[in-house]
């Protein structure tokens, strides 16, 4: 039998030769391990290929190096280390290596009231890059929350005065009929618009943790009404009121989530987007921050 040699066409110089800034694979399934949650991710992995007469990666030592991932907790120390292999694994070939996981953060969240809770999805992307020997990790997170217009709140308001001089007018007040009037339809003419609303952080860490369920256990404090999971009647009522305490512009949620940002030691900078998917408009209403923390 004859003992025939794998070609190696990765191993031939490149007919052009040309540094490349990321090669790599996108959308590898694997499993990986967030607060004790094995969560279905999918991971990005690249190099640089710096030495541009080689003709290609090995893109099957970076697969094997992603073997780390669903073994230990995810963490910025491990993300190094695979990282790191993909380098070793590329010597004389790399300079920079870089990691993208995506993967559905999922919370059980209480309701409101009622002693019921469910699960929410939070869409969080991790990215980790070696590049000159400096290791950087960035977090992608979105949020969904209730916003309410505070404009259109008062707009309603002003309605639902008018209503009442109108069939109040000249009449003595009855704390009776008042009451019924409050509870009825024709006494609350107008509602202010709410509107289905979300976060996108994109925030750069420091440190050695990757604190995901704080960071979005903060920004749901921080907004006040995160939608809700299992919601009975009472459920709905205590949201009804805490939209009703908690009306805001887009310009409002992205400064207290800036302000809520600033205060965690775990992020270096952060660049946040508010989204209020405006129900009054075909269009949303959109805030930018961004934020850069001083070196110490
Ligand atoms: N570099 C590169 N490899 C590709 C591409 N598409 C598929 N591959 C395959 O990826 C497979 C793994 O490549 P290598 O990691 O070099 O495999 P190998 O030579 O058996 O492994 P080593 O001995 O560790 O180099 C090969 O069979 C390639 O054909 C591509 O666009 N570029």
């Amino acid at each position: 039998m004859n003992a025939l040699t794998l070609p190696d066409i990765a191993a031939q110089a490149s007919r052009q030769a040309l540094p490349l800034d990321w090669v790599g694979m996108c959308g590898i399934a694997l499993p990986i391990l967030i607060d004790g949650q094995r969560l279905a991710a999918t991971a990005d992995a690249g190099v640089s290929l710096d030495d541009g007469t080689a003709r290609g990666i090995h893109m099957s030592r970076l697969y094997l190096a992603l073997e780390m991932l669903d073994q230990q907790p995810l963490t910025p120390a491990l993300l190094r280390n695979v990282l790191q292999r993909f380098l070793d694994s590329h010597e004389g070939l790399s300079n920079n290596a870089y990691l993208r996981i995506h993967t559905d953060l999922l919370l059980k969240r209480a309701a409101l009231v009622s002693p019921l809770a469910g699960w929410k999805s939070y869409p969080v992307s991790v990215e980790a890059r070696l590049e000159n020997q400096m290791f950087h990790v960035e977090l992608k997170i979105d949020v969904t929350y209730s916003s309410t217009c505070p404009c259109s709140a008062a707009l309603a308001r002003q309605l639902i005065q008018q209503q009442f001089i109108d069939d109040f007018a000249n009449t003595p007040l009855q704390h009776e009929e008042v009451l019924t009037w409050l509870g009825s339809a024709g006494g609350i003419v107008a509602t202010p618009h709410s509107q289905r609303s979300s976060a996108r952080l994109h925030v750069q860490l420091q440190g050695e943790q990757l604190p995901l369920t704080e960071l979005i256990d903060n920004v749901e404090a921080a907004l006040g009404t995160a939608v809700q999971t299992a919601v009975k009647r009472a459920d709905e009522q205590a949201f009804a009121l805490a939209n009703g305490q908690n009306l805001m512009f887009c310009e409002d949620a992205a400064r207290r989530l800036h302000l809520a940002l600033k205060r965690s030691d775990a992020i270096k900078a952060f660049h946040l987007k508010v989204i209020h998917a405006e129900s009054l408009h075909a269009h949303d209403a959109v805030a930018e921050s961004r934020w850069t923390r001083d070196p110490a």
